[in-house]
């Protein structure tokens, strides 16, 4: 029987610290849940000392989840253990993930600490983790740049204190294939209680090779990776779960190990994370790009009419992507539409929820003939999104968009329920919409980012507006869909103003501020 490989999912954690990627306490509990049913065997749900709104999510993600194991990070310092220990209390199984850099370059200039003070700190914080769970994972920052005589050391010592999960991450992206397997296989060979541990590896994308530095990894001792879906994650992103755990199972003469993984639950949790944090997939991103099955030429066609393995080595059906795709319509009923949400893993808590989403539906049905999963999913986002504090809610929009003529928008917003209006000129539709928008709010937020994504194919289909604010250092993402794209982008303008006046709720690693 091949072995097991541990897919440790780090979204919720690394994941987040992608720029404007930041997610709420509820978000994080319903990404974990799908992470869960795809049977991800350890979620990082963040790092509890950093925001006391990153500590109340990794709590709530340690209450809803059973069946994966939840972990926390934490510099290897005892205040962050001890919180990280508080934070996955709650958990069927915790894990408390430690770390400290050992390479050169960190050691001298970040942490200013001499080469023996880390081992010793390192060997401390693990002990001290074991105290509050026998599962305690040790990583070695930076361990890419790291001599590999003192990585064999430390990573002896801090086995000895009681890790039972040894990371080995490539931080910077630094490393290729070849280089990294031989390292991954030296460190086992060489460190001499390596038997006592599971080997981890945690590769960054700078080069574009954290997905093939990981399976070097797998294929030279590791047996847990550490990834995240859709490749998200800090910089140019982490290795991404879907390419690592679909190499692996279709490559199944290559590795001696398989995981555990639903693969079926791989494209509703990209298009979930893609929905939350507003990174679009790009449509030939390898298995959940919208092109990713997708066969245009006449020979390739020709091919897997004949024999679909001619030019497909995995099936769209067995990483989630629906075989019959058009699924309802205006005529469609209740029953139905509560049927297809079901098979989408969308339930919702009350008959009313129920209710308000199906009269959405009707109304997407009557300006748009088709319905998609896509479209369901957005739909409930849109839900999701109007239960969030909303001090302004868009009452009517109107645009005028003329040949030679200057766009104008006349806009009015429901202000804390008082009705205000405002018209503004500008350079385009949205342009316009957004000054008159701001005209009412007075947001003086800065936007970084402005996206728009057609939900499915076809001039009828909706476009889904991604829109990133800033103020005084805090950054958030707003979202809209509409078959209207100024609509969307309306909608998406002032979700994000309505989160930048929230009540800080969470800290964001990169600009150090509350968001
Ligand atoms: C490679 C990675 O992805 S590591 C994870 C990175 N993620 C994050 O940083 C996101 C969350 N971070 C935060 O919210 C904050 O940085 C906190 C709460 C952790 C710390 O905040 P602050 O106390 O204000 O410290 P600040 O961020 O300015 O500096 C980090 C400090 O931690 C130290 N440090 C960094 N890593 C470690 C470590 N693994 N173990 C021990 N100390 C560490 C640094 O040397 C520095 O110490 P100094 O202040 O004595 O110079
Ligand atoms: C905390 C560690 C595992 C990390 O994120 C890195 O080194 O990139």
């Amino acid at each position: 029987m091949n072995d097991q490989l541990i897919i440790f999912d780090t979204t919720l954690r690394d994941g987040e610290q992608s720029p404007g990627a930041s997610m709420t306490r509820d978000e994080k509990v319903r990404i974990a849940k799908v992470l869960e049913r795809m049977r991800v065997d350890v979620i990082e749900a963040g790092f509890p000392v950093a925001s006391p709104g990153d500590f109340e999510a990794v709590k709530a993600v340690a209450e809803a989840v059973t069946e994966s194991t939840v972990c926390g990070l934490a510099r290897a310092v005892e205040k962050d253990i001890d919180r990280a220990a508080e934070a996955i209390k709650p958990a069927k199984r915790g894990r408390i993930h430690t770390f400290i850099a050992t390479s050169p370059i960190h050691m001298q200039h970040k942490l200013r600490m001499t080469p023996e003070q880390v081992l010793e700190r390192a060997v401390q914080m693990v002990r001290r983790a074991r105290q509050y769970t026998d599962d305690v994972e040790f990583s070695a920052e930076d361990a890419v740049r790291s001599d590999i005589d003192f990585l064999c050391r430390v990573f002896e010592a801090a086995i000895s204190a009681g890790a039972r999960t040894i990371n080995v991450p490539d931080t910077v992206g630094y490393s290729i294939p070849q280089v990294w397997g031989e390292r991954i296989k030296t460190l086992i060979e060489r460190v001499p209680n390596s038997d006592k541990a599971i080997w981890s590896t945690h590769c960054h994308n700078d080069l574009g090779l954290a997905v093939a530095n990981s399976l070097a990894a797998v294929l030279n001792g590791a047996r847990q990776v550490e990834c995240t879906i859709n490749g998200l994650g800090e910089r140019a992103g982490n290795a991404s779960l879907e390419e690592i755990v679909m190499a692996v199972r279709t490559r199944r003469d290559i590795f001696s190990c398989d995981t555990r993984l639903d693969t079926t639950q791989i494209v509703p949790a990209s298009r979930l994370v893609s929905n939350i944090t507003g990174f679009p997939v790009q449509p030939n991103k390898a298995i959940v790009g919208a092109n990713a099955f997708a066969h245009e030429s006449g020979i390739h066609q020709d091919g897997v009419i004949k024999m679909r393995e001619t030019y497909e080595i995995m099936r769209a059906e067995d990483v989630g992507w629906a075989a019959n795709r058009m699924v309802l319509g205006k005529h469609s009923g209740r029953n139905a539409f509560k049927t297809r949400l079901k098979e989408l893993n969308i339930e919702f808590k009350t008959e009313q929820e129920l209710n308000a989403a199906f009269e959405r539906f009707k109304d997407l049905a009557d300006k748009k003939h088709e319905i998609f999963d896509e479209d369901l999913q957005a739909l409930v986002t849109e839900a999701d999104l109007e239960q969030e504090n909303e001090h302004f809610r868009l009452v009517s929009l109107k645009v005028c968009s003329q040949t030679g003529e200057t766009p104008f928008a006349n806009v009015t917003l429901a202000v804390s329920g008082t009705e205000k209006q405002a018209g503004a000129p500008g350079s385009g539709p949205v342009d316009a919409a957004f000054k008159a928008i701001d005209s009412v709010a007075g947001s003086q937020g800065q936007l970084l980012l402005y996206s728009v994504n057609n939900i499915t194919s076809g001039t009828d289909s909706q476009g889904e507006v991604t829109v990133r604010l800033e103020r005084g250092g805090r950054i958030v993402n707003g979202h809209g869909a509409d078959t209207d794209i100024v609509i969307a982008s309306a909608k998406a303008y002032l979700n994000a103003l309505n989160k930048l006046i929230a009540p800080a709720e969470r800290t964001h690693p990169q600009v150090g501020q509350p968001i």
